[in-house]
């Protein structure tokens, strides 16, 4: 089966502020009516390359190919089909939320119809005319969404949509990302510095760290990547004299807490020996058990080790 071809792909892409550089060549595929998680700790140049991709930076070393053309060649027709939400979105406080969309409709010059549309899309037509100086950070942010949809764009560019919005925000945040994705066949590029924010949704994800990519793939190939770093945990009394008595081949054990102790996990058998061992040696076993890494320790293992 052929793949199709990505909706955002940079090759080469590099970028300095003056003299410092940022990017490094930077090859991102994002795959149509993907959710993309673009994901780095803060400073490693996801909003640089965000902006990039929506043409508000200098021209950049390297391509940006949108919808499979040059962004340089094209740049306004491609930019049309596509909805951003990369700051605070900018909003009049005294009006309300109908009002809001509608000044960006007439602005834009688009139908009449559409103010509706987004607003029932976005979850907030119940709220349309409270004035949106009431409405809280995760109404604002859906806000700016119906703004970024109002031209009904194949592709939505997001800097950290769910920066700052409580545990609801980022609910409705996140359901209402799944159900544009899923049910108006949007691509949704978004960037987080937290994996636990978007890995419920996100289909893809590349991760950034000091302007270089440092993973880039499916959530699958993420977890499987880090499978071999699995680890046995162990509970019992004394894990200072567990580690002791065990046999240096299974490599370094480390003691977690007084009765936790950790090794790094190489087979069923070894489970079975690491029973047998430590019983024999009247140590008490309250469990044993091989714990893969989550997402998040993924996550915190390749920044780590690409800070290096
Ligand atoms: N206008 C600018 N001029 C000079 N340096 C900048 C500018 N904007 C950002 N930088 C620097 O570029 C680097 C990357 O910043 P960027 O905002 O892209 O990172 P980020 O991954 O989005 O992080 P954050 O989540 O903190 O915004 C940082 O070191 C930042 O200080």
């Amino acid at each position: 089966m052929l793949t199709p071809p990505p909706l955002v792909e940079t090759r080469g892409l590099s970028f300095s502020y003056g003299k410092r550089p940022i990017l490094h060549d930077v090859n991102l595929h994002v795959p149509p009516a993907s959710i993309y998680g673009f994901l780095g700790p803060n400073g490693a140049g996801k909003s640089t390359t965000l902006r990039i991709l929506l043409g508000l930076l200098p021209a950049p070393a390297g391509s940006v190919q949108l919808f499979g053309h040059d962004l340089a060649q094209h740049r306004l027709p491609l930019l049309g089909r596509v909805g951003a939400l990369i700051e605070m979105p900018s909003l009049y406080d005294h009006l309300n939320g109908f009002e809001n969309v509608e000044a960006t409709r007439r602005l834009r010059g688009l139908p009449r119809h559409r103010t509706a549309e987004v607003l029932t899309l976005v979850g907030l037509s119940a709220d349309a005319h409270r004035p949106v100086r009431a409405y809280s950070l995760g109404m604002r942010q859906r806000l700016g969404l119906a703004l970024a949809l109002l031209p009904d764009p194949d592709l939505l560019i997001l800097d950290e949509p769910t920066n700052g919005l409580d545990p609801q925000g980022i609910t409705e945040m996140r359901a209402l990302l799944l159900r544009l994705q899923q049910e108006h066949g949007k691509t949704i590029l978004l960037s987080s510095h937290l994996i636990s924010e978007i890995e419920r949704m996100a289909t893809h994800v590349g991760v950034i760290q000091q302007g270089r990519l440092a993973f880039q793939g499916t959530v699958r190939e993420l977890q499987r990547q880090q499978s071999g770093r699995a680890q046995v945990v162990i509970e019992t009394d004394d894990a200072e004299r567990c580690r002791n008595l065990l046999p240096l081949e299974f490599g370094a054990a480390r003691v977690l807490a007084t009765g936790t102790l950790a090794l790094p996990y190489q087979s069923p058998e070894q489970m079975a020996y690491l029973a047998q061992e430590l019983v024999s040696a009247g140590q008490p076993l309250y469990s044993l058990r091989c714990e893969q890494p989550s997402l998040e320790q993924t996550f915190l293992h390749l920044t780590e080790a690409t800070a290096l």
